[in-house]
């Protein structure tokens, strides 16, 4: 006989294995339970298809009368794409109904459980919701507030560098380190990179890894459009954006590569907040930043980054002029540094992975 924190796992389970495929929608899991015996499963597949309950739901079919139910986020009451979960759950007249974690979305929040308990159903919120928040961090943080969530990844030595003098950066950190990063890859809505870091590497900036693997959208900041020539990036296997300042010759960039969606600002510089703007109108809700140092340090300063995803090797580079992780001019006093919070170290073969957050005003 499973505890409820083991359904809810179960459910937490299928919601965690579609994240990355379900944007701009959360990634959701239900389960139908009734004296112990597992009744339907269900996660939510893809933006526009049905939602978990309905596939849970469906499994159960009458047998659903009288059933708990274990639903990841709270079930929604708005008639989107698919009729409210919360009235199919009323409908089918499950006898209780246990939910992870609330809608933040401030237009929706207790909407779904104010329906279900006018319908007598019962209701209890909370049920393993730090892992239910964490799974949908990045859809959580966009509908609150209205921006993608960022993330910066860095990969540097012990002390600190990412590159030689040269621009040599082959390689800094593990293959193990490296797999690591296309997983990320695949749970964000797109990539972003500098105009440096195309000429220098060539990244093509996909998914690659032996399971598969969604690519995101890449985004090339390139203020004045000069990157020409047959680029990784330049490939049809991805979509290519790239921004640039009102200046840049939009129509002759266009003439040679007709396939790449350009962002043309109204400044004559790539502004950060301009373009995370921008990016939430294009219902991108999660950004992961590769780099190089230039970029790193305009998000660092725009103050616009949520978390830092930093692969340290154990090997030391030296050399004042080998590249640092982040550029730009630095501050006259330690005080004023960025004061991050730790969140996550882990061994990764030779590497270390930390994952750090900004610290809470
Ligand atoms: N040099 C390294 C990295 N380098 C990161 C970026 O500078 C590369 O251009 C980008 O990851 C290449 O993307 P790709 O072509 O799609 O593989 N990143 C890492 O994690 N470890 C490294 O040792």
């Amino acid at each position: 006989m499973k505890t409820h924190e083991e359904w809810m796992d179960l459910a937490l389970n299928l919601a965690e294995a579609t994240i990355g495929q379900t944007s701009p929608n959360p990634s959701v899991g239900a389960v139908v339970v009734k004296d112990g015996e597992l009744l339907g499963v269900g996660t939510h597949l893809k933006a526009g298809g049905p939602h978990a309950e309905v596939h849970a739901i469906n499994q159960a079919g009458e047998r659903a009368k009288g059933a708990d139910v274990y639903v990841t986020l709270e079930p929604c009451s708005h008639y989107g794409k698919t009729p409210p979960c919360a009235e199919l759950l009323v409908q089918s007249q499950v006898k209780k109904v246990y939910i992870a974690c609330l809608d933040p979305n401030p237009k929706v929040t207790g909407n779904g459980v104010a329906i279900l308990k006018q319908a007598g159903i019962e209701v209890e919120i909370g049920i393993r919701e730090e892992r239910a928040l964490q799974i949908n961090q990045h859809f959580f943080h966009y509908m609150n507030e209205k921006r993608p969530f960022i993330t910066l990844k860095a990969a540097t030595t012990l002390d600190g560098k990412t590159a030689t003098a040269t621009g040599d950066s082959k390689w800094i950190t593990s293959q193990l380190a490296r797999e690591d990063v296309h997983k990320q890859r695949h749970q964000y809505d797109a990539i972003l990179v500098g105009r440096q870091t195309v000429e220098q590497d060539n990244p093509s900036l996909t998914t690659r890894l032996p399971q598969g693997g969604k690519s995101p959208i890449r985004i090339i900041l390139d203020t004045h459009l000069s990157l020409d020539g047959d680029f990784h990036i330049f490939k049809p296997d991805s979509p290519t954006w790239i921004v640039c300042g009102k200046q840049a010759d939009k129509n002759r960039f266009l003439n040679k590569y007709p396939h790449v969606k350009v962002i043309q600002l109204q400044t004559t510089k790539v502004d950060i907040a301009d373009l995370m703007e921008i990016l939430a109108e294009e219902k991108i809700e999660s950004l992961y930043v590769e780099g190089g140092a230039s970029v790193h340090q305009s998000f660092v300063q725009a103050g616009l980054f949520d978390e830092c995803h930093w692969y340290i090797a154990p090997k030391l580079l030296g050399g004042d002029d080998a590249r640092a992780v982040i550029g730009g001019t630095s501050p006259i006093k330690m005080a004023e540094a960025e004061q991050l919070v730790f969140q996550h170290i882990e061994q990764m073969g030779p590497d270390i992975k930390i994952i750090a957050k900004r610290k809470e005003e």
